[in-house]
């Protein structure tokens, strides 16, 4: 069985920043997206390794899972309904991981990347065997929440084959998630924005889960609900930046 999910970038309206620290913000979701296709293989196909492919990066990885037992021994009962923070010693497990896989040195920075999605997928599927590919719309570190929709892709696709969503599988093209999925989808999400991010306000995978436009401060949101699409001319100045330097430096 395989799904695919996809989740929007976003544009900060107003109160970039301050939000991190309290105030309010006004978010839009963008109409570029990230994707994840995941898949489970069948008993026959005799895989036992977990891989990620992110494929506009030229990048594959691949763990076989009795390395995952190993280095992460201790994950318990997953339980994809009650989304739990990455503890320091989690991260310096799948840090090391991460570190197995050799990625170039032009490409360390999609690292956090990598480590969110090991700490996403072992959370909700434990030491379960997939496959999972990552294409993307959005440019990174430019201010369109490219990490946001990166987590919010994967949590959603996570989620979708997992006991806690049900899904029409007989039903072609997109579906949306009802209400309290999304806010599984949200939550688990957050969690993984903290490890790209440090301390996300939780503003970007919150307008990449529920779309359209919102209100938020302090982990509060208020969806804005227009009829009217709203234009806006976005520029690209090809100058990247780190949000989670960028962040810890105010
Ligand atoms: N498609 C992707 N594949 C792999 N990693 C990604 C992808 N998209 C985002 N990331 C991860 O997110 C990081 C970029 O996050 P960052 O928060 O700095 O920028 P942004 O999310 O694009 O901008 P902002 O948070 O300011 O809106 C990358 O370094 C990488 O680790
Ligand atoms: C810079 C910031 O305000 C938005 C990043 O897109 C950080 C955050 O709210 O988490």
């Amino acid at each position: 069985m395989e799904v695919r999910a996809r989740a929007p970038g976003k544009i900060i309206l107003a109160g970039e920043h301050a939000v991190v620290h309290g105030s309010t913000a006004v978010a839009a979701s963008i109409d570029l997206y990230t994707y994840v296709t995941l898949g489970f293989p069948t008993p026959s196909d005799n895989d036992d390794t977990l891989k990620l492919h992110l494929k506009d990066m030229d990048l594959e990885f691949s763990w076989p899972v009795g390395r995952i037992k190993e280095v992460l021994p201790d994950l318990g009962s997953h339980a994809a309904s009650s989304p739990s923070s990455c503890s320091s010693e989690t991260i310096k497990a799948i840090t090391t991981l991460v570190e197995e896989q050799n990625i170039p040195e032009a490409k360390i920075g999609l690292s956090s990347g990598v480590t969110t999605f090991l700490w996403l997928y072992t959370s909700i599927h434990g030491y379960k065997p997939a496959k999972t590919v990552v294409t993307s719309e959005l440019p990174l570190g430019s201010g369109l929440g490219s990490s946001a929709a990166l987590c919010v892709a994967f949590s959603a696709a996570l989620l979708a084959l997992s006991d806690s969503v049900t899904l029409d599988f007989s039903h072609q093209g997109w579906q949306m998630f009802g209400d309290s999925e999304l806010d599984l989808v949200n939550k688990w999400a957050f969690e993984g924005e903290k490890i790209i991010h440090g301390k996300p306000s939780g503003i970007d995978n919150t307008v990449s889960t529920y779309g359209n436009m919102i209100k938020f401060r302090s982990g509060e949101l208020t969806r804005i609900k227009t009829n009217m699409p709203l234009k806006m001319l976005i520029t690209n100045t090809k100058v990247g930046r780190n949000t989670k330097a960028l962040v810890a430096s105010f």
